[in-house]
């Protein structure tokens, strides 16, 4: 590769706390090199549009994007580069698009800031272009593999803990069983995070089956034991006792996980005989000010993404392992959905505080 003088960054999949941080944190690092940064908008759409849509980031325009929510780029989490549906029904392969979009605006590589689904996306169109890349692990469902944190994670954790922290209040207030269900896809780290920190009583992850039979005798427990009321976190992705994954169908066909809080009203409501109330999260997990960790990790996150191109290094993930940022193989980075595992410590906590997991 020859002399580097400019790079792209973007963003894509699902928003989340801590995006403009990174951003900043590789636009700084890239100046103590002399480069240039081109922020691309939309993902890599804004490199396959015509004209490119993307604008030059200077230290200067970017210093107080740290405390920032969402992501000034913009960002897409739905459909698929390689097969796009034009309005006439035929179907488009965008990768040389992109690979125009790239050239037009004479990148040297690419920084791309994703969750799992993204970065296994952009892997795939780096390696059809031959363009050096980079990736940065956000999302706050945490399944990146090979990172113990991903941006955006201990904002959401944040909210969904302040969020127990105040259905505390009205449950206790009505002898009410509070039911919170929080956002994760097919992990269930924020609600066992959040589960823990905000004292909730039941807390049901995806990666344990549980019964309503055991979460409504823990309910009815606490009953027997004059605690009339309950809260209850659990994830998106958690099935019905049937096994039925709970979905919404948006607009434009989009599925997406959600409703499983509700069925859980009804099926308590019914076997304990107590009142309940629902709280969908939601999109609330993704936004406001981020936390000062997914600040810090933002930051340390973007300046390494930055030396890994000035050593050469592509093709590799920027991680958080113990406190240091190290950098994997992409490879490893999307090899697999990192879900909450069964020898996690958190579990143990868990149960060591006396909380139901819904199995036992
Ligand atoms: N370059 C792209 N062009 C078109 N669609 C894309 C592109 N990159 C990603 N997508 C869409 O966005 C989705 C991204 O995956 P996903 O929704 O799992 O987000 P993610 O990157 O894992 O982040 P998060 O899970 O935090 O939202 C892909 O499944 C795909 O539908
Ligand atoms: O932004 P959308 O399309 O509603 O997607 C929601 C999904 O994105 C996430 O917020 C991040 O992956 C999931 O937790 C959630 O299931
Ligand atoms: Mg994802």
């Amino acid at each position: 590769m020859g002399e580097i003088k400019r790079i792209g960054v973007l963003t894509s999949g699902g928003d989340c706390a801590g995006l403009n941080a990174a951003i900043r944190g590789v636009v700084m690092r890239a100046a103590s090199y002399g480069w240039e940064v081109m922020g691309i908008r939309h993902g890599t759409e804004g490199l396959t549009r015509q004209p490119t849509e993307a604008l030059l980031l200077t230290p200067d325009k970017v210093e107080r994007w740290l405390t920032l929510g969402g992501t000034l780029l913009g960002t897409i989490n739905r459909g698929q580069p390689f097969q796009v549906t034009l309005p006439d029904g035929t179907v488009h392969d965008r990768t040389l698009d992109f690979a125009e979009g790239c050239r037009e605006l004479e990148l040297s590589a690419i920084v791309g800031i994703g969750g799992d689904g993204s970065l296994k996306i952009l892997h795939d169109l780096m390696t059809k272009v031959g363009l050096p890349f980079v990736g940065i692990p956000k999302t706050i469902d945490n399944d990146v593999a090979a990172t113990e944190q991903s941006i955006g994670f201990d904002t959401a954790v944040n909210i969904a803990t302040e969020a127990l922290d105040r259905l505390h209040f009205t449950a206790a207030s009505h002898d009410r069983v509070m039911i919170l269900e929080v956002m994760g896809r097919d992990a269930g780290h924020i609600a066992l995070h959040a589960g823990i920190a905000g004292g909730a009583h039941v807390i049901l992850i995806p990666e344990i089956p549980y019964k309503l039979e055991v979460v409504s005798q823990a309910i009815r427990d606490r009953q027997a034991a004059g605690k009339a009321f309950s809260v209850v976190i659990v994830s998106e992705a958690v099935c019905t006792s049937g096994g039925d994954v709970v979905t919404q169908t948006q607009a434009f066909g989009e599925c997406r996980l959600g409703g499983i809080g509700q069925y859980l009203a009804q099926e308590l409501a019914q076997s304990t005989g107590a009142e309940t109330r629902v709280t969908v999260l939601g999109h609330v997990q993704r936004g406001g000010v981020p936390s000062p960790l997914d600040r810090l990790i933002a930051s340390a996150f973007g300046v390494e993404a930055v030396d890994l191109i000035a050593r050469g290094e592509f093709d590799r993930v920027v991680t958080w392992q113990q406190r240091q940022v190290v950098s994997v193989p992409i490879l490893e980075a999307i090899s697999h959905c990192r879900i909450v595992d069964p020898g996690d410590t958190l579990l143990k906590t868990a149960r060591g505080l006396g909380i139901c997991l819904g199995d036992q």
